[in-house]
């Protein structure tokens, strides 16, 4: 049954509601998307702004809980220089952060159930039912039209869907969580999409040692939670992955033979061909297969060594180019070694991978595929970004000419 949607809308002086589904496509930078209906409880705030005049490009980072979306994002922001904060004087346990050019929101926060709500339907958060897409496309929508939004918060540490937070339209607006690229009208609005692809026996390494070692959970609740989450992830988180521009794949070592440590890892930058404002990362020469051990006289590596693998695939039926790397850096400046027969990386000067991946040394995969392949991408949405305004500008020359 079509449902009709009425927009409450605050603009500078008033506060009002129209009911044609397009019409807010009309609003100005001025006016902030308050809710549609059906809608939730929320309080109306009067808050007055000013939005930049620049439409926001949209990147969507999908994965699983405990799968490294918040290291890949805070190497992102570090790419586009400024610190990522959550917003000020806000709600303490907000999941934003706001840098100067970015504002990186978790989807946690359309869950249209609360924990309780969760136990009692005994659904899980990975469960569509579990969450509003209606006000998720709504508010992305927004925010894509350079509209302010009231987005909603749900608390972590209580488990409970907090009032709203106003988030307005920033330069790069990125969504990360369980289902940016689940409902196709999400997807559509996205300039750009990552899916991280952690194995099961990596996701199992990385849960105990943050869940074990800093939250104090139990070897037996980790593995329980882990079970109790597989069919949704299959059904719901994983599908996803089609539909990425580019993928990170995380998989134990081939290295060592029967490796069962998870520590050493093999990682593959899937990257779709035909992507607009996207050039894949080459290694050594485009389209070629090409399989390279850098280790020896300018790259130190110690058991069981470090090899890069490069050419073209298919994935769910797409022509991709596939970068690989198996093993660890033991010296992370010699990384420029690797980075400097890589092409199309999108650097704006000599060294700069190696110059992010030292400056964050201490975050988690620095000194391997992960940490590598997270930067790239990073710089990748930067020069993406960049196509994207330099094209805009372009647009009304062009038309003037015609
Ligand atoms: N590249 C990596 N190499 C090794 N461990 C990693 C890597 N990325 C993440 N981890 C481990 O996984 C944990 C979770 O990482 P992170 O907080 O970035 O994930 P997340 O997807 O944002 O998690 P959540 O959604 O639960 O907040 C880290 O504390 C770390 O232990
Ligand atoms: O999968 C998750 C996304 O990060 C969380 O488990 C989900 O948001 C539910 O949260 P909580 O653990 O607070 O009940």
């Amino acid at each position: 049954m079509a449902v009709s949607t009425v927009y409450t809308i605050q603009s500078l002086n008033s506060t009002y509601s129209i009911s044609s589904p397009k019409s807010h496509i009309g609003f100005t930078q001025k006016h902030i998307l308050l809710y549609t209906t059906p809608k939730r409880n929320y309080t109306k705030k009067t808050t007055q702004i000013s939005c930049s005049t620049e439409k926001p490009v949209i990147i969507g980072l999908a994965a699983d809980s405990g799968c490294g979306k918040s290291t890949f994002m805070r190497r992102l922001t570090s790419v586009f220089g400024g610190a990522a904060e959550p917003p000020k004087g806000g709600n303490p346990d907000s999941n934003t952060l706001i840098s100067d050019t970015t504002t990186v929101i978790c989807l946690d926060d359309y869950h249209s159930l609360d924990r309780t709500g969760r136990k009692e339907k005994g659904v899980t958060a990975l469960d569509p039912k579990a969450n509003d897409f209606d006000l998720m496309y709504e508010q992305v929508k927004a925010i894509k039209d350079g509209i302010a939004v009231e987005k909603p918060i749900y608390n972590h540490v209580s488990g409970l869907l907090d009032p709203p937070e106003l988030i307005k339209p920033p330069k790069i607006f990125v969504i990360e969580g369980l289902h940016p690229m689940y409902d196709a009208r999400v997807r559509d609005l996205l300039d750009f999409s990552i899916y991280l692809d952690i194995s099961n026996e990596v996701k199992f390494a990385w849960k105990i040692q943050r869940d074990m070692a800093e939250r104090g959970h139990s070897l037996e609740s980790i593995k329980a939670s882990i079970e109790a989450r597989k069919p949704d992830f299959d059904a719901y988180i994983d599908p996803q992955k089609q539909y990425a521009d580019a993928v990170i794949e995380v998989l134990p070592t081939q290295l060592i033979p029967d490796d069962n440590e998870g520590k050493v890892l093999r990682v593959r930058l899937i990257m779709k061909e035909g992507v607009k404002n996207f050039n894949p990362v080459y290694l050594f020469d485009e389209g070629s297969t090409i399989s390279w051990i850098p280790c020896g006289r300018k790259l130190t590596c110690s058991y069981p060594g470090i090899k890069l693998s490069y050419g073209p695939d298919t994935y769910f039926g797409h022509e991709v180019s596939v970068l690989e790397m198996d093993g660890q850096f033991d010296r992370l400046d010699e990384l420029i070694y690797v980075e400097s027969h890589l092409s199309n990386i999108s650097t704006k000067f000599y060294g700069e991978v190696t110059q992010q991946m030292l400056k964050h040394s201490d975050f988690p995969g620095s000194n391997n595929g992960t940490g590598l392949f997270q930067t790239i991408i990073g710089l990748k949405i930067r020069d993406l970004y960049e196509q994207i305004i330099a094209s805009r500008a372009a647009a009304p020359l062009e038309a003037t000419k015609a």
